[in-house]
């Protein structure tokens, strides 16, 4: 019988989340303001989606988690900690981009084990090799290691990517549209494959999407966000049972959280400022 879990948002059981944000702003240097005033708190094995109009902030917001850009104003605890925390043990991000960024002329074995060449330089050979087949494994591209990323096709490419971010172990995973050039039935299938392994790995995972049905489907909340500037509108928590299948996308209950979300997502765009 396949194991079902809830998770209800902040009801987790662990003291502090992984990730909190307090009063965050975000103002470039150009003077656009992309992010106002954001509070959020991501618990332990949350799946966790960002949904929202174009330029409201969802990929700054992501970029910051990942400590890649500064807030202007306002703070960022990972782990209850200044940015030193990620790196350690039970504290490691990875982040998977839209495009899988791969290096053409490298193995797919060499693209996984770039992330572990650049951090961990001397590691025993034969652990390098059962790590990388056990991330290739998990994405189900074990027998593609000597495959040139031209040889596959834009899905196995972003399971490359993906075995890539979990060769390392992370215990936060940030993906910013991973799926958004693939076509449907694709990215229905990695959907699948995600929902599965982010409950096998209990990961924590930050997922930013365009996809209402996307969303529904992977997510344990959904954040809608407005623009102009970008803030937090409203959420969504779904309480289904993971690991999610084909059954939960065909019921009636995932057509009525998808028109739920959808209106959600209107009122956010009309939320927005007198410009957008
Ligand atoms: N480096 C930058 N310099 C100046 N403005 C920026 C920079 N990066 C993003 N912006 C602006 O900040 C706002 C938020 O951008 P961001 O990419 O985070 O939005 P988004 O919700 O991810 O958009 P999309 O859904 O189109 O990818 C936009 O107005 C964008 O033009």
């Amino acid at each position: 019988m396949t194991e079902t879990r809830r998770i209800e948002a902040g009801k987790t059981g662990t003291e502090h989340p992984v990730i909190q944000i307090l009063s965050a702003n975000k103002i470039f240097p150009n003077g656009t303001q992309a992010l106002d005033a954001v509070d959020l708190n991501v618990q332990q094995g949350e799946f966790l989606s960002l949904i929202g109009p174009s330029g409201c902030g969802k990929s700054t917001l992501l970029k910051m988690i990942a400590n890649l850009i500064e807030p202007t104003d306002g703070r960022i605890l990972w782990w209850n900690g200044g940015p030193e925390r990620i790196g350690s043990a039970g504290s490691r991000l990875a982040f998977v981009f839209q495009d899988p960024t791969l290096m053409p002329w490298a193995r797919v074995d060499a693209n996984v084990r770039l992330a572990l060449d650049l951090e961990r330089k001397g590691a025993d050979k034969s652990d390098v090799a059962a790590r990388i087949h056990a991330a290739l494994d998990q994405v189900g591209l074990a027998k593609f290691a000597r495959s040139y990323p031209r040889e596959l096709s834009g899905g196995m490419r972003m399971r490359v990517s993906i075995a890539r971010a979990l060769i390392d172990q992370p215990d936060l995973l940030l993906m910013d549209e991973p799926f958004g050039a693939l076509d449907e039935f694709t990215r229905n299938k990695l959907d699948l494959d995600l929902v599965r392994l982010s409950w096998e790995r209990r990961l924590t995972t930050l997922f930013v999407t365009h996809s209402i049905y996307e969303a529904v489907f992977l997510s344990t909340r959904i954040i809608v966000m407005a623009a102009n500037p970008g803030r937090i509108h409203s959420e969504l928590v779904i309480d289904e049972p993971q690991p999610r299948d084909e059954d939960f996308r065909g019921s009636p209950r995932f057509a009525q959280l998808c028109r739920d979300l959808s209106r959600m997502l209107t009122e956010a765009s009309h939320a927005g400022s007198p410009q957008s």
